[in-house]
């Protein structure tokens, strides 16, 4: 078993190794322990993330208790997780991308810690002596919050902070923290509160009484930074109880009204048989990169995690010019805490909606499939598992030849690309091409030239297979779908 005095002596020797090779003075080494309690096995591993500092995180942790969320405050962070089940590597990776969804929510990742246990403890999440442990690194480190690799009861949020006596976030809050920051319509930002407020529901007592114990007895220099003298008393925390659910209330009725606006414009689509792509994946996997590759539309790619919180829709068309759309949806992210999978819902009917689904995995991920599965999961969730889907191995350029290989012998249908260089992209155009759903009707007909628009949308939504123009309009052969098939009839051909 590793003794907590062995702690600080890594982290002491790996910061020398590590800072030959920094590039910014703000980065931090990142060491972590997987401590085998129970089967005695150990392991120690260095590692560094490129830690980045973002300012304009304004708020305290008791701001938490008001009606309006604002976002957490997280600078500087300890992680810990609890391995229960799988490989010392699953244990590493979990921890691995809790570290980047705590570097995209603007933290520095200071240091982390795994244990390893059957379950996480019903009291403190990790056990009461690895808690202390977890105390003195936040001491040393000068963290300010520790962030889990879980999701807390109230209870347990409770009893860490007072052995850490630093605010304590979950997993789940960290994402709903991403989300808030990242949402951009209006339609996002109240499907985001409202997963916040749910989720703050049944902890207010408990970061109440935690802050207020804190406040009573451990000193103010012992909380880290900047909180209030005020913790918020039973009758506060009724009060706000009562506000946030008639605030959630106000939210669900104008979620349902946007959500109305949004199904009329895809009935309009679908009543225009303009086939549709959407694209999905795992957060990060290049689903914007791709988008962008694939339409010329400059959306926004960030090298972090949640860029893309709202659907976006665009138009693009295949080498031989047929229109579809294309959109692109919201990251996905394992453990993705199921408030968000409830209220992202209806942004994820554009996936159920379409035609083709565009699985996007990285490739240069070391266990790719794990992402896949995690996608899979939430495809499956929202009854879009009769929808064709095409695995797009994104990152060619970056990943292991051997991993893209095994991934093509497991994937049925599985196109390898890379969406910053181009590799691949001219055939994935031409399997959209041949996969996207071919209009029924042919037609023949002769098209007078005030009616050019028409003869424009046979070309957009239809395929063309003979244009000639002559003296009286356009005589046009092309194949089409019903709706459009009905507005050529007038120009058919007289029987
Ligand atoms: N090496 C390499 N990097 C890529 C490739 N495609 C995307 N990236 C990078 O991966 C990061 C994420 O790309 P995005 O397109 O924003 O990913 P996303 O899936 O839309 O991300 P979310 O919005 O978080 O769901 C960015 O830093 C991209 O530059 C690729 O083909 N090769």
């Amino acid at each position: 078993m590793t003794s907590s005095s062995s702690l600080p002596q890594d982290r002491q020797r790996l910061p020398e190794s590590l800072r030959a090779d920094a590039l910014m003075e703000e980065d931090v080494a990142w060491s972590h322990e997987i401590d085998g309690e129970r089967d005695g096995d150990q392991y120690d591993r260095s590692d560094r993330a490129s830690l980045r500092r973002v300012a304009g995180l304004s708020t305290e942790l008791e701001d938490v208790t008001e009606v309006e969320y604002r976002q957490l405050r997280l600078e500087r962070v300890v992680l810990v997780g609890v391995w229960t089940s799988g490989t010392v590597q699953d244990a590493e990776n979990s921890l691995a991308e809790l570290a980047a969804l705590a570097e995209t929510a603007g933290a520095l990742v200071l240091d982390g810690v795994v244990q390893r246990r059957d379950k996480p403890d019903p009291a403190t999440y990790i056990g009461s002596g690895k808690a202390l442990e977890l105390r003195d690194i936040v001491l040393e480190s000068g963290a300010d919050t520790v962030v889990c690799d879980g999701e807390l009861s109230p209870g347990q949020l409770i009893h860490l902070e007072d052995v850490v006596k630093v605010k304590v976030v979950d997993r789940t809050a960290l994402i709903l923290d991403i989300f808030a920051q990242h949402a951009k319509s209006r339609e996002g930002k109240a499907q985001v509160s409202l997963a916040q407020m749910q989720y703050m529901l049944p902890r207010l007592r408990g970061w109440g009484q935690s802050l207020s114990r804190q406040m009573g007895g451990g000193g103010s220099g012992s909380t880290g930074g900047g909180m209030a003298t005020r913790g918020p008393g039973e009758t506060k925390i009724e009060t706000d109880r009562r506000r946030i659910r008639e605030k959630m209330a106000k939210m669900r009725r104008e979620i349902a009204e946007m959500k109305t606006g949004r199904d009329v414009k895809r009935q309009e689509r679908r009543r225009n048989k303009i086939p549709s792509v959407a694209i999905a994946g795992y957060t990060n996997a290049g689903k914007s990169s791709l988008l962008n590759r694939l339409t010329g539309a400059g959306v926004l790619v960030e090298n972090a995690l949640f860029a893309t919180l709202d659907p976006t829709v665009r138009r693009a068309e295949t080498p031989s010019g047929r229109l579809y759309t294309l959109a692109d949806t919201v990251g996905f992210v394992r453990h993705l805490p199921h408030h968000l999978v409830e209220a992202f819902r209806s942004t994820m009917e554009e996936v159920a909606d379409a035609d083709i689904i565009l699985h996007v995995v990285d490739g240069s991920h070391p266990v790719p499939e794990e992402q896949l599965a995690a996608v899979r999961e939430v495809i499956r969730d929202v009854g879009a598992t009769e929808v064709p889907e095409i695995v797009i191995v994104n990152k060619a350029d970056a990943a292991d030849p051997l991993t893209l290989q095994r991934l093509l012998r497991q994937e049925k249908r599985a196109l390898v690309v890379s969406a910053r260089t181009g590799e691949g992209i001219a055939e994935l155009r031409d399997l959209l091409d041949a996969e996207l759903p071919r209009p029924q009707v042919e037609i023949e007909v002769l098209v007078p030239y005030t009616k050019g628009a028409l003869v424009s949308r046979a070309h957009a939504e239809g395929e063309v297979i003979s244009e000639e123009h002559t003296g009286e309009g356009t005589v046009l052969k092309a194949r089409v779908h019903e709706e459009l098939a009905a507005e050529f009839r007038p120009f058919l051909p007289a029987a």
